[in-house]
Protein backbone atom coordinates (compact mmCIF):
# COMPACT_ATOMS: atom_id res chain seq x y z
CA UNK A 1 0.00 0.00 0.00
CA UNK A 2 1.85 3.36 -0.82
CA UNK A 3 -1.02 5.92 -1.07
CA UNK A 4 -3.61 6.14 0.93
CA UNK A 5 -6.69 4.14 0.80
CA UNK A 6 -10.55 5.05 1.34
CA UNK A 7 -12.86 2.34 2.19
CA UNK A 8 -16.38 3.45 2.20
CA UNK A 9 -18.80 2.00 4.99
CA UNK A 10 -21.42 2.28 2.71
CA UNK A 11 -22.52 6.03 2.79
CA UNK A 12 -22.22 5.67 6.43
CA UNK A 13 -18.61 6.82 7.09
CA UNK A 14 -15.43 5.96 5.53
CA UNK A 15 -12.24 4.48 6.58
CA UNK A 16 -8.92 6.14 5.49
CA UNK A 17 -6.02 3.60 5.60
CA UNK A 18 -2.51 4.20 4.71
CA UNK A 19 0.70 5.01 5.98
CA UNK A 20 2.52 8.30 7.37
CA UNK A 21 -1.37 10.12 7.25
CA UNK A 22 -2.00 10.97 10.67
CA UNK A 23 -1.61 14.95 9.45
CA UNK A 24 -5.04 14.27 7.86
CA UNK A 25 -6.86 14.11 10.86
CA UNK A 26 -8.73 17.58 10.42
CA UNK A 27 -9.77 16.97 6.98
CA UNK A 28 -11.87 13.95 8.52
CA UNK A 29 -13.84 16.18 11.10
CA UNK A 30 -17.45 17.81 9.64
CA UNK A 31 -17.51 21.75 8.49
CA UNK A 32 -17.99 24.21 11.04
CA UNK A 33 -16.68 22.55 14.16
CA UNK A 34 -14.45 25.01 16.35
CA UNK A 35 -13.48 23.05 19.24
CA UNK A 36 -12.41 19.73 19.85
CA UNK A 37 -11.69 17.19 22.81
CA UNK A 38 -9.04 14.48 22.19
CA UNK A 39 -9.32 11.37 24.14
CA UNK A 40 -6.22 9.28 24.79
CA UNK A 41 -4.89 6.77 27.55
CA UNK A 42 -2.75 6.94 30.00
CA UNK A 43 0.83 7.06 28.84
CA UNK A 44 0.63 7.64 24.99
CA UNK A 45 0.82 10.82 24.26
CA UNK A 46 2.69 10.18 21.59
CA UNK A 47 -0.01 10.19 18.72
CA UNK A 48 -2.60 12.22 20.63
CA UNK A 49 0.02 15.33 21.06
CA UNK A 50 0.67 15.60 16.90
CA UNK A 51 -3.13 15.25 16.36
CA UNK A 52 -3.55 17.46 18.77
CA UNK A 53 -0.95 20.10 17.64
CA UNK A 54 -2.35 19.50 13.90
CA UNK A 55 -5.81 20.25 14.89
CA UNK A 56 -4.61 23.98 17.07
CA UNK A 57 -2.83 24.88 13.88
CA UNK A 58 -6.02 24.53 11.91
CA UNK A 59 -7.58 26.79 14.31
CA UNK A 60 -9.65 24.74 16.38
CA UNK A 61 -10.15 24.84 20.22
CA UNK A 62 -8.58 21.88 21.86
CA UNK A 63 -8.56 20.06 25.27
CA UNK A 64 -7.00 16.81 25.56
CA UNK A 65 -8.14 14.32 28.14
CA UNK A 66 -6.59 11.12 29.54
CA UNK A 67 -8.02 8.49 30.24
CA UNK A 68 -7.02 5.00 32.51
CA UNK A 69 -5.39 2.35 29.94
CA UNK A 70 -6.76 -0.84 28.87
CA UNK A 71 -10.38 -1.89 29.43
CA UNK A 72 -10.48 0.24 32.67
CA UNK A 73 -11.30 3.11 30.45
CA UNK A 74 -14.60 1.84 29.60
CA UNK A 75 -16.38 2.85 33.01
CA UNK A 76 -19.08 5.16 33.65
CA UNK A 77 -17.00 7.19 35.92
CA UNK A 78 -14.79 8.01 32.81
CA UNK A 79 -17.42 8.87 31.13
CA UNK A 80 -19.17 10.93 33.53
CA UNK A 81 -15.79 12.92 33.76
CA UNK A 82 -15.31 13.52 29.81
CA UNK A 83 -19.02 14.59 30.15
CA UNK A 84 -18.12 17.15 32.67
CA UNK A 85 -15.05 18.49 30.46
CA UNK A 86 -17.42 19.15 27.74
CA UNK A 87 -19.60 20.82 29.94
CA UNK A 88 -17.24 22.99 31.08
CA UNK A 89 -16.51 23.97 27.83
CA UNK A 90 -19.96 24.68 26.72
CA UNK A 91 -19.11 21.61 23.82
CA UNK A 92 -22.38 22.46 21.20
CA UNK A 93 -23.35 19.54 18.50
CA UNK A 94 -21.16 21.41 15.95
CA UNK A 95 -18.15 20.40 18.52
CA UNK A 96 -16.37 17.36 18.04
CA UNK A 97 -14.72 14.77 19.94
CA UNK A 98 -11.25 12.58 18.34
CA UNK A 99 -10.53 9.28 19.56
CA UNK A 100 -6.80 8.26 19.52
CA UNK A 101 -6.10 5.11 21.21
CA UNK A 102 -6.91 1.52 20.67
CA UNK A 103 -10.50 -0.16 20.55
CA UNK A 104 -11.11 0.71 24.86
CA UNK A 105 -10.82 4.57 24.13
CA UNK A 106 -12.87 4.57 20.80
CA UNK A 107 -15.53 2.66 22.22
CA UNK A 108 -15.25 5.06 25.25
CA UNK A 109 -15.16 8.30 23.42
CA UNK A 110 -17.33 7.12 20.85
CA UNK A 111 -19.87 6.58 23.59
CA UNK A 112 -18.99 9.79 25.15
CA UNK A 113 -19.43 11.71 21.70
CA UNK A 114 -23.08 9.53 21.01
CA UNK A 115 -24.31 10.99 24.53
CA UNK A 116 -23.49 13.95 25.03
CA UNK A 117 -26.43 16.96 23.27
CA UNK A 118 -27.60 13.32 22.14
CA UNK A 119 -24.61 13.39 19.79
CA UNK A 120 -21.88 15.12 17.89
CA UNK A 121 -19.74 14.07 15.79
CA UNK A 122 -16.48 11.89 16.90
CA UNK A 123 -13.61 10.92 14.20
CA UNK A 124 -11.59 7.74 15.13
CA UNK A 125 -7.69 7.65 15.45
CA UNK A 126 -7.32 4.16 16.34
CA UNK A 127 -3.68 3.36 17.45
CA UNK A 128 -3.69 -0.49 17.43
CA UNK A 129 -4.48 -3.02 14.61
CA UNK A 130 -7.88 -3.76 16.30
CA UNK A 131 -9.22 -0.98 16.37
CA UNK A 132 -7.86 -0.01 12.88
CA UNK A 133 -9.58 -3.94 11.62
CA UNK A 134 -12.96 -3.76 14.34
CA UNK A 135 -13.61 -1.57 16.86
CA UNK A 136 -13.28 1.97 15.24
CA UNK A 137 -15.40 0.76 12.05
CA UNK A 138 -19.03 0.96 12.11
CA UNK A 139 -19.80 3.07 15.22
CA UNK A 140 -20.56 0.15 17.78
CA UNK A 141 -19.93 2.36 21.23
CA UNK A 142 -19.43 1.31 24.48
CA UNK A 143 -18.76 0.71 28.57
CA UNK A 144 -18.56 -2.13 30.59
CA UNK A 145 -21.17 -2.27 33.65
CA UNK A 146 -20.52 -4.75 36.92
CA UNK A 147 -22.82 -7.11 35.38
CA UNK A 148 -20.90 -7.47 31.60
CA UNK A 149 -19.48 -6.41 28.77
CA UNK A 150 -20.31 -3.46 26.22
CA UNK A 151 -23.98 -3.87 28.26
CA UNK A 152 -24.63 -0.21 27.99
CA UNK A 153 -23.56 1.76 24.22
CA UNK A 154 -25.37 3.29 21.42
CA UNK A 155 -24.66 3.37 17.72
CA UNK A 156 -23.06 6.57 16.71
CA UNK A 157 -21.72 6.43 13.27
CA UNK A 158 -17.74 8.11 13.10
CA UNK A 159 -17.42 11.11 11.15
CA UNK A 160 -14.46 9.61 9.78
CA UNK A 161 -11.74 7.14 10.46
CA UNK A 162 -7.67 7.02 10.25
CA UNK A 163 -5.81 4.28 10.14
CA UNK A 164 -2.39 5.26 9.82
CA UNK A 165 -0.32 1.88 9.88
CA UNK A 166 3.23 3.87 10.79
CA UNK A 167 1.55 3.62 14.60
CA UNK A 168 1.77 0.18 14.58
CA UNK A 169 5.56 0.60 15.06
CA UNK A 170 5.01 1.49 18.87
CA UNK A 171 2.02 -1.19 19.34
CA UNK A 172 3.64 -4.33 21.55
CA UNK A 173 4.20 -7.35 20.11
CA UNK A 174 1.24 -9.38 22.09
CA UNK A 175 -1.49 -6.61 21.20
CA UNK A 176 -0.58 -6.72 17.43
CA UNK A 177 -1.05 -10.36 17.88
CA UNK A 178 -4.18 -10.21 19.76
CA UNK A 179 -5.72 -7.44 16.79
CA UNK A 180 -4.84 -10.52 14.33
CA UNK A 181 -7.84 -12.37 16.26
CA UNK A 182 -10.35 -10.14 14.60
CA UNK A 183 -8.93 -10.56 11.44
CA UNK A 184 -8.65 -14.09 11.52
CA UNK A 185 -12.89 -13.56 12.46
CA UNK A 186 -13.10 -11.93 9.18
CA UNK A 187 -11.41 -14.95 7.25
CA UNK A 188 -13.75 -18.01 8.71
CA UNK A 189 -17.27 -15.34 8.76
CA UNK A 190 -16.51 -14.31 4.88
CA UNK A 191 -13.22 -13.79 3.46
CA UNK A 192 -10.95 -17.14 3.35
CA UNK A 193 -8.51 -15.45 1.35
CA UNK A 194 -7.14 -14.08 5.02
CA UNK A 195 -6.65 -17.55 6.01
CA UNK A 196 -4.97 -18.09 3.14
CA UNK A 197 -2.06 -15.08 3.43
CA UNK A 198 -2.33 -16.08 7.49
CA UNK A 199 -1.15 -19.91 6.48
CA UNK A 200 1.30 -18.65 3.85
CA UNK A 201 2.96 -16.69 6.17
CA UNK A 202 2.20 -15.80 9.70
CA UNK A 203 5.32 -14.27 10.52
CA UNK A 204 4.63 -11.52 7.94
CA UNK A 205 1.34 -10.98 9.71
CA UNK A 206 2.91 -9.83 12.87
CA UNK A 207 5.71 -7.30 11.28
CA UNK A 208 3.73 -3.99 11.65
CA UNK A 209 5.44 -2.60 8.51
CA UNK A 210 5.36 -6.07 6.33
CA UNK A 211 3.11 -5.56 3.16
CA UNK A 212 0.79 -8.96 4.27
CA UNK A 213 -0.50 -7.08 7.41
CA UNK A 214 -1.56 -3.71 5.16
CA UNK A 215 -3.32 -6.46 2.79
CA UNK A 216 -4.46 -8.10 6.09
CA UNK A 217 -6.31 -4.86 7.25
CA UNK A 218 -7.53 -3.87 4.29
CA UNK A 219 -9.63 -7.24 3.99
CA UNK A 220 -10.79 -7.09 7.06
CA UNK A 221 -11.96 -3.41 6.97
CA UNK A 222 -13.69 -4.34 3.72
CA UNK A 223 -15.52 -7.03 5.51
CA UNK A 224 -16.78 -5.26 8.40
CA UNK A 225 -17.90 -2.53 5.60
CA UNK A 226 -20.00 -4.53 3.62
CA UNK A 227 -21.89 -6.20 6.46
CA UNK A 228 -22.24 -2.84 8.52
CA UNK A 229 -23.28 -1.20 5.90
CA UNK A 230 -26.18 -3.94 5.17
CA UNK A 231 -27.54 -3.78 8.97
CA UNK A 232 -25.53 -0.95 10.94
CA UNK A 233 -27.89 -1.51 14.20
CA UNK A 234 -27.78 -5.60 14.17
CA UNK A 235 -30.93 -6.68 13.13
CA UNK A 236 -29.48 -9.28 11.23
CA UNK A 237 -26.79 -9.88 9.94
CA UNK A 238 -24.18 -7.72 11.96
CA UNK A 239 -24.65 -10.74 14.76
CA UNK A 240 -21.59 -12.43 12.11
CA UNK A 241 -19.19 -10.09 13.31
CA UNK A 242 -20.00 -11.56 16.94
CA UNK A 243 -18.15 -15.06 16.23
CA UNK A 244 -16.45 -16.05 19.33
CA UNK A 245 -17.54 -13.49 21.13
CA UNK A 246 -20.29 -15.05 22.88
CA UNK A 247 -17.67 -16.94 24.68
CA UNK A 248 -14.78 -14.70 24.69
CA UNK A 249 -16.47 -11.58 26.21
CA UNK A 250 -17.69 -14.24 28.99
CA UNK A 251 -13.93 -14.94 29.45
CA UNK A 252 -13.17 -11.60 29.70
CA UNK A 253 -15.39 -10.69 32.16
CA UNK A 254 -14.97 -13.37 34.35
CA UNK A 255 -11.45 -13.38 34.40
CA UNK A 256 -12.08 -9.62 35.28
CA UNK A 257 -10.22 -8.44 32.09
CA UNK A 258 -6.97 -9.47 32.78
CA UNK A 259 -6.93 -10.84 29.26
CA UNK A 260 -6.90 -9.17 25.85
CA UNK A 261 -9.74 -9.05 23.69
CA UNK A 262 -8.50 -10.69 20.81
CA UNK A 263 -7.05 -13.38 23.19
CA UNK A 264 -10.68 -13.74 24.36
CA UNK A 265 -12.50 -13.68 21.19
CA UNK A 266 -9.66 -16.61 19.87
CA UNK A 267 -10.27 -18.97 22.29
CA UNK A 268 -14.39 -18.27 21.44
CA UNK A 269 -13.88 -18.62 17.70
CA UNK A 270 -12.88 -22.16 18.80
CA UNK A 271 -15.70 -22.68 21.21
CA UNK A 272 -17.41 -21.66 18.61
CA UNK A 273 -16.20 -24.04 15.79
CA UNK A 274 -16.17 -26.94 18.77
CA UNK A 275 -20.03 -26.20 18.67
CA UNK A 276 -20.49 -25.95 15.11
CA UNK A 277 -19.01 -29.55 14.80
CA UNK A 278 -21.05 -31.06 17.47
CA UNK A 279 -23.93 -29.87 15.70
CA UNK A 280 -23.25 -30.83 12.41
CA UNK A 281 -22.58 -27.72 10.81
CA UNK A 282 -18.85 -27.79 10.07
CA UNK A 283 -16.63 -30.61 9.72
CA UNK A 284 -13.41 -31.24 11.48
CA UNK A 285 -11.18 -29.62 8.94
CA UNK A 286 -13.11 -26.79 9.47
CA UNK A 287 -12.52 -27.02 13.24
CA UNK A 288 -8.60 -27.74 12.95
CA UNK A 289 -7.91 -25.20 10.94
CA UNK A 290 -9.42 -23.05 13.38
CA UNK A 291 -6.98 -24.10 15.81
CA UNK A 292 -3.90 -24.18 13.17
CA UNK A 293 -4.67 -20.26 11.80
CA UNK A 294 -4.47 -19.18 15.30
CA UNK A 295 -1.79 -20.80 16.73
CA UNK A 296 -0.21 -20.30 13.73
CA UNK A 297 0.26 -16.49 14.42
CA UNK A 298 0.47 -16.89 18.30
CA UNK A 299 -2.99 -16.91 19.69
CA UNK A 300 -4.43 -18.87 22.34
CA UNK A 301 -6.68 -21.93 21.67
CA UNK A 302 -7.18 -23.76 24.74
CA UNK A 303 -9.19 -22.26 28.00
CA UNK A 304 -9.92 -23.72 31.12
CA UNK A 305 -12.01 -22.17 33.71
CA UNK A 306 -15.23 -22.08 35.79
CA UNK A 307 -18.04 -23.14 33.42
CA UNK A 308 -20.51 -21.81 35.39
CA UNK A 309 -19.52 -18.54 36.25
CA UNK A 310 -18.87 -18.75 32.07
CA UNK A 311 -22.40 -19.51 31.76
CA UNK A 312 -24.11 -16.86 33.88
CA UNK A 313 -21.46 -14.20 31.63
CA UNK A 314 -23.05 -15.76 28.83
CA UNK A 315 -26.47 -15.42 29.60
CA UNK A 316 -26.30 -11.68 29.76
CA UNK A 317 -24.86 -11.98 26.29
CA UNK A 318 -26.59 -8.99 23.60
CA UNK A 319 -27.80 -11.88 21.13
CA UNK A 320 -29.40 -13.76 23.68
CA UNK A 321 -33.45 -13.70 23.53
CA UNK A 322 -34.89 -14.67 27.03
CA UNK A 323 -33.50 -17.76 28.36
CA UNK A 324 -32.72 -18.36 24.75
CA UNK A 325 -28.62 -18.30 23.84
CA UNK A 326 -27.89 -17.67 20.56
CA UNK A 327 -24.60 -18.35 19.06
CA UNK A 328 -22.95 -17.69 15.38
CA UNK A 329 -21.59 -20.97 14.38
CA UNK A 330 -20.25 -21.80 10.37
CA UNK A 331 -22.27 -23.93 8.23
CA UNK A 332 -18.91 -23.82 6.47
CA UNK A 333 -16.29 -21.72 5.28
CA UNK A 334 -17.51 -18.02 5.08
CA UNK A 335 -21.07 -19.33 5.93
CA UNK A 336 -22.12 -17.85 9.06
CA UNK A 337 -25.32 -19.22 10.67
CA UNK A 338 -26.81 -18.90 13.31
CA UNK A 339 -27.12 -21.49 16.45
CA UNK A 340 -30.50 -21.05 18.96
CA UNK A 341 -30.32 -22.48 21.60
CA UNK A 342 -28.23 -25.49 22.27
CA UNK A 343 -28.60 -27.25 25.18
CA UNK A 344 -26.40 -26.70 28.28
CA UNK A 345 -24.38 -29.97 28.15
CA UNK A 346 -23.48 -29.43 24.48
CA UNK A 347 -22.05 -26.06 26.16
CA UNK A 348 -20.63 -27.82 28.64
CA UNK A 349 -19.38 -30.60 26.60
CA UNK A 350 -17.71 -27.74 23.94
CA UNK A 351 -15.98 -25.93 27.03
CA UNK A 352 -14.45 -29.05 28.23
CA UNK A 353 -12.93 -29.91 24.41
CA UNK A 354 -10.93 -26.71 25.15
CA UNK A 355 -8.88 -28.16 27.47
CA UNK A 356 -6.13 -26.06 28.96
N1 LIG B 1 -16.94 -1.18 18.90
C1 LIG B 1 -16.56 -2.27 18.25
O1 LIG B 1 -17.09 -2.60 17.19
C2 LIG B 1 -15.44 -3.09 18.80
C3 LIG B 1 -14.86 -4.08 18.00
C4 LIG B 1 -13.81 -4.82 18.52
C5 LIG B 1 -13.34 -4.57 19.80
N2 LIG B 1 -13.92 -3.59 20.54
C6 LIG B 1 -13.38 -3.27 21.87
O2 LIG B 1 -12.03 -2.86 21.72
C7 LIG B 1 -11.34 -3.09 22.95
C8 LIG B 1 -9.99 -3.70 22.71
O3 LIG B 1 -9.22 -2.78 21.97
P1 LIG B 1 -7.63 -2.94 21.85
O4 LIG B 1 -7.28 -4.34 21.60
O5 LIG B 1 -7.20 -1.90 20.90
O6 LIG B 1 -7.13 -2.65 23.33
P2 LIG B 1 -6.65 -1.32 24.10
O7 LIG B 1 -7.42 -0.14 23.70
O8 LIG B 1 -6.64 -1.70 25.52
O9 LIG B 1 -5.15 -1.14 23.59
C9 LIG B 1 -4.20 -2.14 23.90
C10 LIG B 1 -2.93 -1.54 24.53
O10 LIG B 1 -2.14 -0.94 23.51
C11 LIG B 1 -1.71 0.36 23.92
N3 LIG B 1 -1.50 1.10 22.68
C12 LIG B 1 -2.46 1.51 21.82
N4 LIG B 1 -1.91 1.97 20.70
C13 LIG B 1 -0.57 1.88 20.84
C14 LIG B 1 0.55 2.18 20.01
N5 LIG B 1 0.39 2.58 18.75
N6 LIG B 1 1.78 1.99 20.52
C15 LIG B 1 1.96 1.50 21.78
N7 LIG B 1 0.94 1.14 22.58
C16 LIG B 1 -0.30 1.33 22.11
C17 LIG B 1 -2.82 0.83 24.80
O11 LIG B 1 -2.40 1.90 25.61
C18 LIG B 1 -3.16 -0.46 25.55
O12 LIG B 1 -2.28 -0.64 26.62
C19 LIG B 1 -12.24 -3.98 23.79
O13 LIG B 1 -12.82 -3.24 24.82
C20 LIG B 1 -13.30 -4.44 22.81
O14 LIG B 1 -14.52 -4.70 23.43
C21 LIG B 1 -14.94 -2.86 20.07
O1 LIG C 1 -19.11 -4.62 15.17
C1 LIG C 1 -19.71 -5.57 15.64
O2 LIG C 1 -20.93 -5.72 15.48
C2 LIG C 1 -19.01 -6.58 16.45
O3 LIG C 1 -19.63 -7.46 17.02
C3 LIG C 1 -17.53 -6.47 16.49
C4 LIG C 1 -16.89 -7.13 17.71
O4 LIG C 1 -15.56 -7.43 17.32
C5 LIG C 1 -16.79 -6.17 18.89
O5 LIG C 1 -15.99 -6.75 19.90
C6 LIG C 1 -18.08 -5.66 19.48
O6 LIG C 1 -17.84 -4.65 20.42
C7 LIG C 1 -18.90 -6.70 20.16
O7 LIG C 1 -20.18 -6.20 20.26
P1 LIG C 1 -21.25 -6.57 21.37
O8 LIG C 1 -22.50 -6.06 20.76
O9 LIG C 1 -21.23 -8.06 21.55
O10 LIG C 1 -20.86 -5.84 22.59
ZN1 LIG D 1 -14.38 -7.94 19.06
Amino acid sequence: MSDALTIPVGDLHDVVVGRGVLDRVADLLPDGVRQVLVVRPEGLDRYAGPVADLLSARGLAVVTAEVPDAEAAKDVHVAARLWGVLGERAFTRTDAVVAVGGGTVTDLAGFVAATWLRGVPVVHVPTTLLAMVDAAVGGKTGINTAEGKNLVGAFHTPAGVLCDLDVLETLPRADLVAGLAEVVKGGFIADPAILDLLERDPAAATRWDSPALAELVERKVRVKAQVVAADLREFFLREVLNYGHTLGHAVEQVEGYRRRHGEAVAIGMVFAAELGYRTGHLDADLLARHRRVLEGVGLPTTYSGDADALLVAMSRDKKARGSLLRFVVLDGLARPVRLEGPDERLLRESLAALGG
